[in-house]
Parts: C-alpha cells; sequence; structure tokens
C-alpha cells in the first residue's frame, strides 16, 4: 500500500510557501493583463502528439492511454498547447496570451528536483518583428524587478548560429554533424580532430575558440571578430547587439551574457533565445524565445510567434518568507456569528476560534501564540 506516499518527484504545498507562490502568480497575472494580454487555459492531458516538436530525452512525460487506445500525457510544456489552439480555432492575428499552470517532466531518478513544476508565461502570435521579442524580455525583467530580484542574470542566444554558421564550412555533411554534436557536448578531443582539416582556413581562429564562445556579451562579441565575413550570420549578430542595447537601456542593472556554443534551449526556437538567473537558485527565472516554424506543425501556414515563461517555483524559491503576524482567536457561542462578523472584519488578521468550550479555546491560543478574544465574556 502505498496510500501515505507521494509519487517521486512530486510534493505537497502548505502555509507560507503555497501562499507566496499564490501572489507571486498574481502578481505575474496582472502585470500581463495590464500589458494587453488576454488569458488561456488549456488542460492538463494532451495527445502525445502536440508535444512531438520537444526534444523527447530532455522532457520525458508521464504517459497515459483514454479509453479509446490513444496515447495521452500530462503536458510537459505550456508553449506546444499554445500552438495547438492557435492552429485549431481560427483566432484572428496578431495576438498576445498569457497562462499559468503546472507542467510535468520527469526526471532522472534520484537527480533530485521536483518532476511538476509551475509556469507563468506569455505567448505574442503573429508579430515577426523584433518588437515582439524585446516585449517579452521586458515583461520577464519587470517581472523580476516586481519580485525585488535585482541580481539578474541574462543570457542571450540564438537557434539559428550553429547551423548557419556550421553550414558555411567546407565539409561532407556527416562530419559537419559530428561537430555539433561534439560542440554541444564539449568533447574537445573530438571537435579539434574534427576541426584539423580546416586549421589553417579563414575559419581556423574562430573554430579554435568556439566551443569558449560564453560569458560576458562584449567578450563574445569580440571573438566573433575573428569570424571572416559571412553575409548570412549578420542579420543574426545585429539582432543580439540590438537586444544587448535595448536591455542596458531600460535595465542598465541586468549582466547581459552571450552563449553562442550551446544547443537551443528549447528545439522549436528559431531566432533569438533568452533565460534568465541569479546566482543564488539553480534553475532559470525564466526562458524563452523565438519559435516561427512551430505551428508548421499544426498546420500548412508559418506563423511568427515568440513567448516566455516564468518558473514559478524558482521565483518562490527567492523569495524571503516574511515571520507571519501572531494572530487573534475570536471565541464566541453559536448565536453571536454576527458579532464575531464584526470583530473579525474590524481586528486584523484575526480568526475565527471554532473551539466548542473556552478552555478549549484558551489552550489553543496558548499552543499556537494567538491572542484570544472572548465575546462570550460580556453576556
Ligand atoms: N515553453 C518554454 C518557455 C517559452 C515560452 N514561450 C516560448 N518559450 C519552456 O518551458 O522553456
Amino acid at each position: 500500500m502505498k496510500n501515505k506516499n507521494l509519487p517521486s518527484g512530486t510534493r505537497d504545498e502548505f502555509g507560507s510557501e503555497a501562499e507566496i507562490k499564490e501572489t507571486i502568480e498574481n502578481k505575474l497575472f496582472k502585470t500581463f493583463r495590464q500589458r494587453g494580454f488576454r488569458k488561456l487555459t488549456t488542460p492538463v492531458l494532451e495527445y502525445s502528439d502536440v508535444f512531438q516538436p520537444l526534444n523527447a530525452e530532455n522532457y520525458r512525460s508521464y504517459q497515459l492511454l483514454d479509453d479509446q487506445g490513444e496515447s495521452l500525457v500530462l503536458r510537459p510544456d505550456l508553449t506546444l498547447p499554445v500552438a495547438r489552439v492557435m492552429s485549431t480555432t481560427g483566432i484572428e492575428l496578431p495576438v498576445k496570451w498569457y497562462y499559468g499552470g503546472d507542467v510535468f517532466r520527469v526526471k532522472k531518478q534520484l537527480s533530485g528536483g521536483y518532476n511538476q513544476l509551475t509556469q507563468a508565461g506569455i505567448e505574442i502570435v503573429g508579430y515577426k518583428g523584433i518588437k515582439a521579442d524585446w516585449e517579452c524580455l521586458e515583461i520577464a525583467l519587470t517581472g523580476c524587478q516586481k519580485m525585488a530580484i535585482d541580481d539578474v542574470t541574462i543570457e542571450l542566444s540564438h537557434a539559428k548560429f550553429v547551423d548557419t554558421l556550421i553550414d558555411q564550412l567546407a565539409l561532407p555533411k556527416p562530419t559537419k554533424d559530428s561537430i555539433k554534436t561534439a560542440l554541444f557536448e564539449k568533447n574537445l578531443s573530438k571537435y579539434d580532430q574534427l576541426l584539423r582539416p580546416l586549421e589553417k582556413t579563414a575559419f581556423g581562429h574562430f573554430l579554435s575558440e568556439w566551443p569558449w564562445l560564453f560569458g560576458s556579451f562584449d567578450e563574445v562579441m569580440t571573438a566573433l571578430e575573428t569570424l571572416p565575413e559571412v553575409e548570412v550570420l549578420q542579420p543574426i549578430i545585429n539582432d543580439l547587439q540590438a537586444t544587448k542595447q535595448f536591455i542596458k537601456g531600460l535595465f542598465p542593472k541586468v549582466n547581459v551574457t552571450l552563449d553562442l556554443s550551446i544547443p537551443s534551449p528549447q528545439t522549436y526556437y528559431t531566432g533569438m533565445a533568452f533565460r534568465g538567473f541569479t546566482e543564488k537558485s539553480a534553475g532559470y527565472l525564466f526562458s524563452g524565445g523565438r519559435y516561427d516554424d512551430l505551428l508548421t506543425n499544426f498546420q500548412n501556414v508559418k506563423t511568427a510567434a515568440v513567448g516566455v515563461a516564468f518558473d514559478v517555483d524558482a521565483l518562490v524559491e527567492r523569495t524571503p518568507v516574511s515571520p507571519s503576524q501572531p494572530k487573534t482567536l475570536v471565541f464566541f457561542d453559536t448565536d453571536q456569528w454576527d458579532e464575531a462578523e464584526k470583530a473579525l472584519k474590524t481586528i486584523p488578521n484575526s480568526t475565527l476560534c471554532l473551539t466548542s468550550s473556552l478552555d478549549a479555546a484558551k489552550k489553543l491560543a496558548a499552543g499556537t501564540n494567538s491572542r484570544l478574544i472572548d465575546l462570550t465574556e460580556s453576556r
């Protein structure tokens, strides 16, 4: 019998932790609505096919079967359900959505961490230009500010950088694939060996530095100067530069880093991607990016989209628990309900004392370090 246990990777949340979470979600939802986003709620259960564009290795999901034998999952992501909605409902574009809810990602046994995570996010669908990306960044960084998190580092990357650059190399396709794998896995001996034939070419110097192309934004940009002029890379570099300026202009305290040697944080990203974190918490505070091709998984027409989601649990972790104020218990007789209600309204932080006897009320007050008001006293 496991009727007293929880499945691994899940937890109960109660008291301050659960309350802080609710406050944070409400603050975020308020910001989203103030900026003109509309709420979209999707079910926790979806057909497995909806999540086919996810990298299955990173996102193992809980699998179920419905009564027709169709394969269902507990949603491991909230962006793909939005894409499903957009392609099946004929909602007019452009549109700005916000949502909140739990995603389920099965982690390796004993890896620690939870399999059920709470996210709150936005998706902007139908805008091609960089303004939509910046609106996501603005909301992400303002959100952190509102949670009094002021030591945010934002890591920029671009889903197309690696492929566009590798495309330029005069090597057979399988070698290019192996280079990409070695780069992502930081398998340096393999990487060096694969690139040896290009050592003396114009790309030689840059390629030897590529696995280290992450860290301070300006330093990575300086390293990029060793790259021969590649026209198709220019728009990517320009967008990254402009975005860094944008962030620094509005949030001068935010530390901006750049990583041009990692796989895209989501397999469905097609453009700029960004993740925010602080030194004090292990996971990301928020993660987002552009995914202009995702809707083609559900429909024929390509649709521009970009979004960002907060990891609400990471925000909770970063929020100090303020010591709770001592409570006042209001003890009353059953026919004094009206009086008790009035007392509740006038006495801050008060709660009804539901014990049957005054003795029990006194014990409860002593045990919970609360003040006791006895309405039966004046009878
Ligand atoms: N769904 C992404 C975040 C995101 C929202 N919109 C775009 N990206 C994630 O969970 O990492």
